[in-house]
């Protein structure tokens, strides 16, 4: 092995790690022609070095010793697809104090302490790059970083996580039940090691801090970011959401208004001629508008072993090209603008309720008149044929509103005596009078 070669340390061997591994065996020779130098793997940090692996390595590759890693001066580049807060945080850490290049798949990390790590690789003149956290294989922190540094962005939705967007469209598609749709994706490779940040929304939560910092410029914390996931979804929910012309996914929101921002992830109802509405199975999408451009929509695969790798081995090139240049770790800009945080009365959406009521004359008077109360007009009402003894189900499409009269509204339903439960409710996007 000459001059020409750089030498990476891997951290991690699992789905992502794997395709890394064959990516870069299988485009050797292109990844030659771009960058100028060969690219060889020289020690390989793994849990169980015993465990029996989908690619082949000599053993004396593989190590369980991160100081293997850390400590070899031979090695220029580390990648992180072990995943977590701690070890990895520490690993990278120390591989930057060694004037290491880092690549990393990894969003908890990034969300997190992704401020601290980029200061860091700052002062050591080191490059940091995690184009595989967010939305797997689809190019969009390069996107936003470089493609849209000449415009303001103004709103971000997006279909940011595989793992629900897979569950939910085999509930819609053949009404699957939700714990063996998820096994499934386990199996694909999609979720998490501990799936539940799938579930909860975490995991896109996570997503859209990082979306949110590079594209509005601003320092969002993951705490900013409100999150509900889709536990408490149910396949009724996903069936009326149809048969109204909506489709239930999980979104992904960051909106800039007047200078103020507003960060979500939540199940909503899309409509059926929104652009994220045809999204299907484990495929990502997200759409940008720009002051200056408008509307632009990314897609593709959000997770699995091969897309991810494309994404951190274009990370990887992308290193390689400014070591050749020396121009390393001088591309970071910092998040430079002011932070303001949108207040409840500054959130407007239109919302879906799906309310169970007591079946008696009188009672869809009373419901509209509590929305009336809070100036709250209603879109749509639909009566559902009786499910239970006494018991009627009213679906309700609201106009404009903000969140905070959606709050006063629903305070009033759930004090009257009329409502039995609000079954559900979800923000909705998209439709023809918004
Ligand atoms: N899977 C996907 O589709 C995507 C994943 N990501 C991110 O990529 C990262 C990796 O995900 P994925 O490949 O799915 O994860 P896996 O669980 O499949 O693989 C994790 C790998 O890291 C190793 N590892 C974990 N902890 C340690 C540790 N403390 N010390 C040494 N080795 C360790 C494991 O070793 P061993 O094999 O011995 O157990 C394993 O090889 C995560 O940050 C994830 O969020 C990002 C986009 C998509
Ligand atoms: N678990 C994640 C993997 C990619 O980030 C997902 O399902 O999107
Ligand atoms: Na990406």
């Amino acid at each position: 092995m000459g001059e020409d070669t750089v030498k990476v340390g891997l951290m991690g061997l699992g789905t992502v790690g794997s395709g890394v591994v064959r990516l870069i065996e299988d485009h050797q020779e292109d990844l030659y022609h771009q960058t100028g130098r060969r690219i060889a793997i020289e020690k390989v940090l793994v849990r169980d070095r015993l465990k029996k692996r989908s690619v082949p390595f000599g053993k004396g590759l593989l190590t369980d010793r991160a100081e293997d890693l850390l400590e070899n001066r031979e090695i220029d580049i580390v990648v992180e697809v072990m995943g977590g807060i701690e070890p990895a945080r520490e690993y990278i850490r120390e591989a930057l104090l060694q004037g290491k290049h880092v690549v990393t798949a990894n969003k908890d990390l990034m969300a997190l302490h992704g401020a601290e790590l980029l200061s860091v690789a700052a002062e050591k003149g080191c490059d940091v790059f995690y184009e595989a956290s967010v939305a797997g294989g689809i190019p969009i922190l390069r996107a936003l970083v470089e493609g849209f540094s000449s415009d303001r962005i103004t709103k971000m939705i997006g279909i940011v996580n595989g793992t629900t967007n897979y569950i939910l469209t085999e509930m819609k598609r053949r009404g699957a039940p939700f714990g063996e749709v998820l096994h499934q994706a386990q199996t694909l490779g999609y979720a998490e090691a501990d799936p539940a940040s799938d579930v909860d929304g975490l995991d896109a939560a996570r997503k859209m801090a990082i979306l949110g910092t590079l594209g509005f410029r601003i320092p969002l914390s993951l705490e900013e970011v409100k999150v509900r996931g889709i536990a408490d979804v149910t396949p009724e929910d996903v069936q009326f959401a149809e048969q109204m012309g909506y489709i239930l996914k999980l979104v992904g929101i960051a909106q800039q208004d007047h200078g103020k921002v507003e960060v979500s992830v939540q199940p909503a109802l899309l409509s059926g001629d929104h652009p994220l509405a045809s999204v299907e199975g484990v495929y990502n999408a997200v759409s940008v508008y720009g002051e200056a451009v408008g509307e632009t929509m990314f897609y593709g695969p959000g997770a699995g072993e091969m897309p991810t790798a494309t994404a951190v081995v274009s990370d990887l090139v992308t290193v390689i090209k400014q070591m050749r240049l020396g121009v390393n770790g001088r591309g970071t800009v910092a998040p430079y603008r002011e932070k303001q945080l949108k207040s409840p009365r500054e959130v407007f959406a239109k919302y879906f309720l799906r309310l169970h009521v007591a079946d008696e004359s009188g009672v869809m008077a009373r419901l509209t008149q509590m929305f009336a109360e809070e100036e709250v007009s209603l879109e749509k009402v639909l009566q559902l044929p009786r499910s239970r003894e006494k018991e009627a189900e009213i679906i309700l499409i609201t106009h404009t509103a903000s969140l905070h009269q959606l709050s006063r509204v629903r305070e009033q339903l759930e004090e009257s005596d009329v409502v039995i439960r609000i079954q559900s409710d979800y923000r909705v996007e998209g439709g023809l009078s918004s």
